[in-house]
């Protein structure tokens, strides 16, 4: 079932009991600190391809009660890793008004405001995301850290309708955009890891890339990410607001984290 949350008695200390992976190995978050880094030359810039949505194009924009996602066109791909992966969703993690520290990755054990991940799945194996999430070369995941400084205008094109999915299983359109504008300039600086989905079922088959990078949201932007949403269904009188959405840094064991920079 769905019952698990981020604090409580079904929050993330609980996961195991009804999503055994979630107390297994290669999860995800991490801590990516400098002591465990390896510079891997072969890791090239990633490649993101039909990234730039013609506004004609509809996406969903929805609040599934444990993040605010966005569909994404499987026409949208990375092209230079082993596999094609094409896009599924993004969806962010994010703290709460008060705290602006609501990253799943941190660096250094510096927690960010929040992360954006852009999930996508192996096309060239799977025909879709559901026949891919469990396989260990199933998914590969953009992680964007994100720091409130700068207002973000690519991220006006969703937060404008935020009102619109206030709560759970709400669901409204927007017109598609360039998602490659979410991304950090840089796409050729990243960590790199295998590591798995970070909510239940956790499975371990997400190849990682965090890129060096964060983008920015102003403060105001980032309030209306972080008090917009509830996860409960309307009709519910308990309204639970919807924050601190974000599972703590995982043992690392013997994983290595691959880095495609030198210093
Ligand atoms: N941080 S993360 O990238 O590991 C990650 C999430 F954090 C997260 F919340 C979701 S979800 O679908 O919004 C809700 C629970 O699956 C997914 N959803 C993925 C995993 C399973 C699945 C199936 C269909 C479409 C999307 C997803 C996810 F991959
Ligand atoms: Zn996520």
């Amino acid at each position: 079932g769905d019952k698990w949350t981020y604090n409580g008695s079904e929050g993330e200390h609980h996961w195991p009991k009804h999503f055994p992976y979630c107390g297994g190995t290669f999860q995800s978050p991490i801590d990516i600190s400098s002591g465990l880094l390896r510079f891997d030359p072969t890791l090239r810039p990633i490649e993101v391809q039909n990234y730039n949505l013609s506004p004609i194009e509809q996406l969903t924009l929805g609040n599934n009660g444990h993040s605010m996602q966005i569909s994404l066109p499987s026409k949208m791909f990375i092209s230079n890793l082993r596999h094609r992966y094409s896009a599924a969703q993004l969806h962010f993690h994010w703290g709460s008004s008060g705290q602006p520290t609501g990253s799943e990755h941190t660096v250094n054990r510096k927690q960010y405001a929040a992360e954006m991940h852009v999930v996508h799945y192996n096309s060239d194996k799977y025909p879709n995301i559901s026949m891919a999430v469990d396989k260990s070369d199933g998914l590969a995941v953009l992680g964007v850290l994100i720091e409130v400084g700068e207002f973000n205008p690519a991220f006006e094109h969703f937060l404008k309708f935020i009102s619109g999915i206030k709560y759970r299983d709400q669901k409204v359109q927007l017109p598609g955009f360039n998602i490659r504008a979410l991304l950090p300039t840089r796409l050729d600086e990243y960590y790199r890891y295998d590591g798995s989905l970070t909510t239940p079922p956790c499975y371990p088959s997400v190849l990682w890339t965090i890129f060096r990078d964060h983008v920015t949201v102003s403060q105001k932007q980032f309030l209306g990410l972080a008090t917009a949403l509830y996860a409960s269904y309307p009709q519910e009188s308990a309204h639970t607001p919807l924050h601190s959405n974000f599972r703590k840094p995982q043992l690392v064991d013997s994983r290595v984290v691959l880095v495609s920079f030198k210093e």
